[in-house]
């Protein structure tokens, strides 16, 4: 069993003033305890800089919510891969549902964006997962294996790529996956992980789930098998929320 990774992602929100404040307070509670899983934040990229000098040096990790597949040029309001491995960041995000409805992201784009991830020496977050329809409709598992087979490059390396699964229909609506959903779809991606790297490689890869996750369902969702963390919204702005999803 890996250890833990608690993901928050910011998305669109924050300020310095509030940065400052979530950072320190959740870098007063690192220092102080005994933690069993890592913690890493997604500031919008515009907080990147100063999340990046409040984290130096600390146990807390920090990532973009997305890069550009290439490695610079005339790319108006994109970051590259490598800037934000430039700067400090260890994480990106990639593929997150937002992305794929706002911005038409194809899983060959979140596949090139992995890719570039890669070669900058970043892991990728690598986000899939069912819409309410497709889940209705029975195709929930073939939503998910063509995600997967897809959205993973051809250089994803067992230990430096995380997949997170995100029901879009769970993210920021308050519902939640049953522990049973959860189960089913963490236990079919670990599957198509072994079949593609094998079974030793496959296990060390961290499978986090993500929608409306906070401290009162956490311990349920977390305790399901092949759960290996969680990649938390709404509830990663308060430091309290964020902290008790990560730490019990
Ligand atoms: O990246 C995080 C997810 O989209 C989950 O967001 P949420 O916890 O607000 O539902």
């Amino acid at each position: 069993m890996v250890r833990k990774l608690i993901a928050g992602n910011w998305k669109m929100n924050g300020s310095v003033s509030f940065a400052s404040e979530l950072v320190g307070g959740l870098l007063t509670r690192i220092e102080q305890e005994d933690v069993s899983a890592d913690f890493v934040v997604c500031p919008p990229a515009a907080l990147l800089g100063s999340v990046l000098a409040l984290t130096k040096n600390t146990k807390l990790s920090v990532g973009g919510q997305d890069c550009h597949e290439n490695v610079s040029g005339a790319h108006t309001g994109d970051t590259s891969a490598e800037l934000l491995k430039n700067v400090g960041c260890q994480y990106v995000l990639t593929g997150h549902s937002e992305r794929r409805t706002d911005h038409g992201e194809s899983n060959a784009d979140v596949r090139a964006k992995s890719k570039a991830a890669l070669n900058a020496g970043l892991v990728p977050i690598i986000c899939i997962g069912e819409t309410e329809s497709e889940r209705v409709s029975g195709n929930t598992l073939k939503v998910i294996e063509e995600q997967v087979v897809q959205s993973l490059p051809d250089e994803a390396d067992p230990n430096q790529i995380v997949l997170a699964y995100e029901p879009v229909w769970a993210i920021g609506t308050g519902k939640t996956a049953t522990p049973d959903d959860v189960a089913e779809v963490h236990n079919f991606i670990r599957g198509l992980l072994v079949s593609r790297f094998g079974d030793e490689p496959a296990q060390k890869i961290n499978i986090l789930y993500g929608g409306s996750v906070k401290p009162s369902n956490a311990a349920e969702l977390l305790a399901v098998s092949n759960v290996d963390g969680a990649l938390v919204g709404g509830a990663s702005l308060k430091v309290e929320d964020f902290w008790a999803i990560g730490v019990r």
